[in-house]
């Protein structure tokens, strides 16, 4: 996207996981009424508030664009948030939707889904759906659509679908790098490109992709195993 003519945006939302069956309730709330439904208050328990010097704050408020609390279905999450992302990629313009958040605090689960139920199908396969759904409907134009799944790990790109990816060591494949031309139009080198005609076809992809990652983090894990391992011996 250049020039000013389109309006860039920034939007964050956040999303409260359900409470696992040893955590404890109420260290959040989230405003009542339609005007503060936005802030998200964090209160700091009594037993861990009172470890602190005494002019620290035990609650802490933000605000977002939406709140997503424990309830909140992956459909509705699909809805506020990436639809009209993908309503914009339809329309040309680029976009972007990140999570972020502490280990084991749901990214994977709102990004990709959980793997249990078809319901819990996260923003990925669903914005693919909605994609291949609208380009279905226009018998106007003809479309190509490709895909792409870079992995950025201690800040180098990872190609997750070079099918050197499974038989290498995550540091001998080839790294991708981001490189800017004149017109600011950002490049990725040696990252694939492969086709997908259509949602089934990408959700292979996505498949594939999330494999290698897998691969990838099994193959840390036991590099950190055998570490220790040399070091007791
Ligand atoms: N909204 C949710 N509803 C039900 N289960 C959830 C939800 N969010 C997360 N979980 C579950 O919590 C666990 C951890 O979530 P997840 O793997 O998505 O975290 P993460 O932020 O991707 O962690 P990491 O950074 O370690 O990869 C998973 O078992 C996931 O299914």
């Amino acid at each position: 996207m250049s020039g000013g003519m389109v309006k860039q945006t920034i939007q964050i939302y956040a999303r409260v996981k359900p409470l696992g069956r040893r955590q404890q309730a109420g260290i959040y709330s989230v405003g009542e009424d339609e005007k503060s439904a936005s802030n998200l208050e964090i209160l700091v328990p009594r037993d861990l508030a009172e470890g602190f010097v005494n002019n620290k704050r035990e609650s802490y408020r933000f605000k977002f664009q939406k709140i997503f609390d424990q309830e909140a279905k992956q459909e509705a999450v699909f809805e506020s948030i990436a639809k009209p992302v993908a309503e914009c990629a339809l329309a040309g313009y680029n976009g972007t939707i990140f999570a972020y958040g502490q280990t084991g605090s749901g990214k994977t689960f709102t990004i990709t889904g959980g793997a249990e139920r078809y319901s819990d199908r996260g923003i990925i396969p669903r914005t693919l759906s909605y994609i291949f759904q609208q380009l279905e409907k226009d018998s106007s134009n003809v479309y190509t659509t490709h895909v792409s799944y870079l992995e950025i790990y201690n800040e180098c790109g990872y190609d997750l679908l070079d099918p050197r990816h499974e038989a290498s060591r995550l540091e001998d494949l080839p790294k991708v790098t981001i490189m800017e031309d004149p017109d600011q139009n950002i490049h990725l080198k040696n990252l694939s490109l492969l086709q997908a005609s259509n949602e089934e076809e990408a959700l292979n992809l996505l498949f594939l992709g999330d494999t290698n990652r897998m691969i990838a983090e099994v193959r840390i894990k036991l590099t950190g195993i055998n570490f220790t391992l040399d070091h007791l011996s």
